[in-house]
């Protein structure tokens, strides 16, 4: 037995006789959880729409990760098998699942719920074991809002089964994965780096074990350390670089401006989020400085309509802009960096992203006060939202 086949061994014990069922087989799924579950020794499954995607996982069984970055290299992923979501076998796949993860896209856990329902039904009926759903999803509670969104569908039998047996726990994932034209259509590109963390007293029974998963009894100040640093440095420079021409977000990054505002927002969001978690100041530059080493990573093509897309989310109350800035503006430092990114997303244009079509839809027929109001909920008179509104004329030049 060769060294890499006992590491193979090691890594599969803990979960091997196990299957795990991931919904979304696309960037995430397939290049950061669904990779992790299969070299945690899990059967993978996913279940997609993408009638394509699920044949190939189906007809191949594995496919090849390539890591793009300085210590570039393939990992072969294997085991693995796929289910249409709207297809007959999802409902005894969910029942016989052992654990059920999603990287769908927030929009999406609303039209999966109903499925879920039905297979915790069939569970239940079954009399199945404990199970534990983890969203990982760019949303802060998202396996929260997932399992409401469940409950608003199951039947009373299903509901007395899933508040005893059935786990949401929330989770923060991170790991950049843009599209990647590989030589077979299963093959995914990712950067080096990834981070996942899991609420532990969220999950019922057992928690799993999975390399790379790490289990926090405070995921809120993990969840918005991500959300709040590296979404909102990303965001921002897509949404500026756009605006000066620049199609990629290490493009971006190679304007010395744009790093230098993407730098002050991180900074800004950064100083409320170690006040408010008590995260070390030093420790916390120095993961700003990780994160602008990532959007600079040359073995990325990440473009600035991938990173910026769906604006009417990320312009929500909660979201990556205007959430550290609640923060910030609460804490009474200062927050114009933010807003700038703010500002900057009310220009984002993608001829491929509806969300884009509707904000400048928004725009035009609403005019700029009232879509930032219906957009951030920031009411006129707010002076945020007086600071967007600047921000956004001083752009326009
Ligand atoms: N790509 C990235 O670098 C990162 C993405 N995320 C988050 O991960 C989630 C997924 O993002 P990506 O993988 O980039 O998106 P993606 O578009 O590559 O993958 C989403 C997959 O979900 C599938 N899907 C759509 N509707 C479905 C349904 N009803 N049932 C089952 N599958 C369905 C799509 O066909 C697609 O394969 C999002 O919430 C995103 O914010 C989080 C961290 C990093
Ligand atoms: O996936 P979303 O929420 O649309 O945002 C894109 C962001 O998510 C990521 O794909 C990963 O966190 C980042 O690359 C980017 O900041």
């Amino acid at each position: 037995m060769t060294q890499a086949d006992q590491t193979q061994t090691q890594r599969s014990q803990p979960n091997s006789g196990k299957m795990a069922l991931h919904f979304g087989a696309g960037n995430i799924g397939r290049g950061f959880i669904g990779a992790l579950l299969s070299q945690s020794g899990y059967r993978v499954v996913f279940a997609d729409i993408n009638e394509q995607v699920i044949t190939a996982l189906r007809e191949q069984g594995e496919y090849d990760i390539h890591i793009l970055d300085q210590n570039a290299r393939t990992e072969r992923i294997s085991g693995v098998s796929g289910v249409l979501s709207n297809g007959p076998e999802i409902v005894p796949a969910i029942a016989e699942a052992d654990l059920i993860t999603t990287a769908v896209g927030p929009n999406v856990l609303r039209i999966i719920a109903p499925t879920l329902a039905r297979g915790i039904e069939a569970r239940a009926a079954a009399g199945g074991g404990p199970l534990n759903i983890v969203a990982c999803e760019n949303k802060v509670g998202a396996s929260s809002f997932l399992r409401d969104e469940v409950l608003g569908h199951i039947s009373e039998e299903g509901r007395a089964y899933l508040e005893q047996n059935v786990g949401f726990p929330n989770a923060s994932v991170d790991r950049i994965v843009p599209p990647f034209e590989g030589e077979h259509l299963l093959d995914v590109g990712v950067e080096e780096f990834h981070e996942w963390y899991v609420e532990g007293p969220g999950f019922r029974g057992e928690i799993p074990q999975i390399e790379g998963m790490k289990v926090t009894d405070d995921l809120m100040a993990y969840v918005q350390r991500k959300l709040y640093t590296l979404n909102t440095g990303h965001a921002i420079a897509a949404y500026l670089g756009q605006l000066r021409g620049l199609d990629t977000v290490a493009a971006a990054m190679q304007d010395e401006q744009t790093a230098q505002e993407v730098r002050a927002a991180m900074q800004q969001s950064g100083a409320a989020l170690v006040q408010t978690h008590g995260f070390g100041a030093q420790e916390h530059a120095e993961y700003i400085g990780r994160i602008e080493q990532r959007f600079t990573n040359p073995y990325i093509h990440d473009e600035v309509t991938r990173v910026g897309r769906e604006p009417v989310r990320k312009l929500g109350p909660k979201e990556r802009l205007i959430g550290p800035a609640q923060m910030a503006k609460e804490l009474g430092l200062p927050v114009d960096a933010l807003l700038r990114g703010a500002a900057a997303a009310l220009y984002f244009r993608s001829a491929e992203d509806p969300q884009a079509q509707e904000l400048q839809t928004m725009l035009a027929q609403d005019g700029l006060a009232a879509t930032i109001t219906a957009l951030t909920e920031l009411p006129e008179g707010d002076p945020m939202h007086a600071e967007i509104v600047r921000q956004y004329a001083e752009l326009s030049h």
